[in-house]
């Protein structure tokens, strides 16, 4: 990623008051453009993912740190879940933390990725303490957890649009776990292959409420630095383990 396009997260910048709108088709175009951009599939931890050069270590890594991720994405879409003012849209965002908590004990994404790890040789228990956690990866996702708590309805939703390119990922994470990473139990990717229709689904959703709601350009602009906010802190998270890895290796 470049410094200039990092320094071009303004979130806080001044608003035109005259500048037009983007015409819905251009707008969708900016968002899908910042996924383009700097989605994490192209973070080097992820290339290396993908060409089969972890170590069972680093791959243990990532799914002992992203588990703190996982475990805070209900926690998030509940106060997304408060901000919003009808029963059709509260339902909507509901089943999101449904898909992640499930509807009972051992079930839903939380249940899946702790099933992911125990496929991989790492103990639930070790999942479920936090207590490897990297500071680097707990800030990133505090960062994501504050940004939806402080934020307008339609940043926080806008900041779930990293989802429109998490299907492409998912299925490209599946195929090189099968091909290049067969000391994990088959079963365990279950999490992977049930995001593919998950995220699909709620990113057409999460696109849809951001181009109805935001109609005026300062808002249009807010959705896209939103975005490229989120993008940001999966690039963080996987900087802090990508790291960690080289630091061991020293
Ligand atoms: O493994 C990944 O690369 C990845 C990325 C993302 C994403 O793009 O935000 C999510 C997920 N996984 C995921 O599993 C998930 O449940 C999820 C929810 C959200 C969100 O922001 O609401 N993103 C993602």
């Amino acid at each position: 990623m470049s410094t200039t396009a990092l320094n071009s997260t303004a979130l806080n910048r001044a608003p035109d008051p005259l500048a037009e709108p983007w015409r819905p088709a251009e707008f969708e175009a900016r968002l899908r453009a910042v996924g383009e951009e700097r989605y994490h599939d192209s973070h080097p931890f992820n290339l290396r993912m993908h060409s089969g050069d972890l170590s069972q270590d680093e791959l243990r890594r990532w799914i002992v740190n992203r588990f703190h991720y996982q475990r805070h994405i209900p926690v998030k879409d509940a106060l997304i879940t408060a901000k919003l003012d009808t029963p059709v849209l509260r339902r909507m965002w509901l089943r999101r933390i449904q898909d992640h908590d499930g509807l009972q004990d051992r079930e839903g994404g939380i249940e899946r990725w702790l099933r992911l790890g125990e496929a991989a040789g790492v103990h639930r228990e070790t999942l479920l303490s936090g207590d490897s956690v990297l500071p680097g990866v707990r800030l990133a996702v505090d960062g994501y957890v504050n940004f939806c708590r402080l934020r307008t309805p339609l940043e926080a939703v806008a900041a779930s649009l990293t989802e429109l390119s998490a299907p492409d990922l998912m299925r490209t994470r599946i195929e090189a776990f099968q091909r290049h990473y067969r000391w994990i139990e088959p079963q365990g990717l279950a999490y992977f292959r049930t995001r593919v229709s998950q995220g699909r689904r709620d990113s057409r959703e999460a696109l849809d409420l951001v181009l109805d709601w935001a109609r005026s350009r300062d808002d249009q602009e807010r959705a896209v630095a939103a975005l490229r906010f989120k993008c940001d802190v999966l690039w963080s998270l996987l900087d802090a383990v990508d790291q960690a890895g080289r630091r061991e290796q020293e």
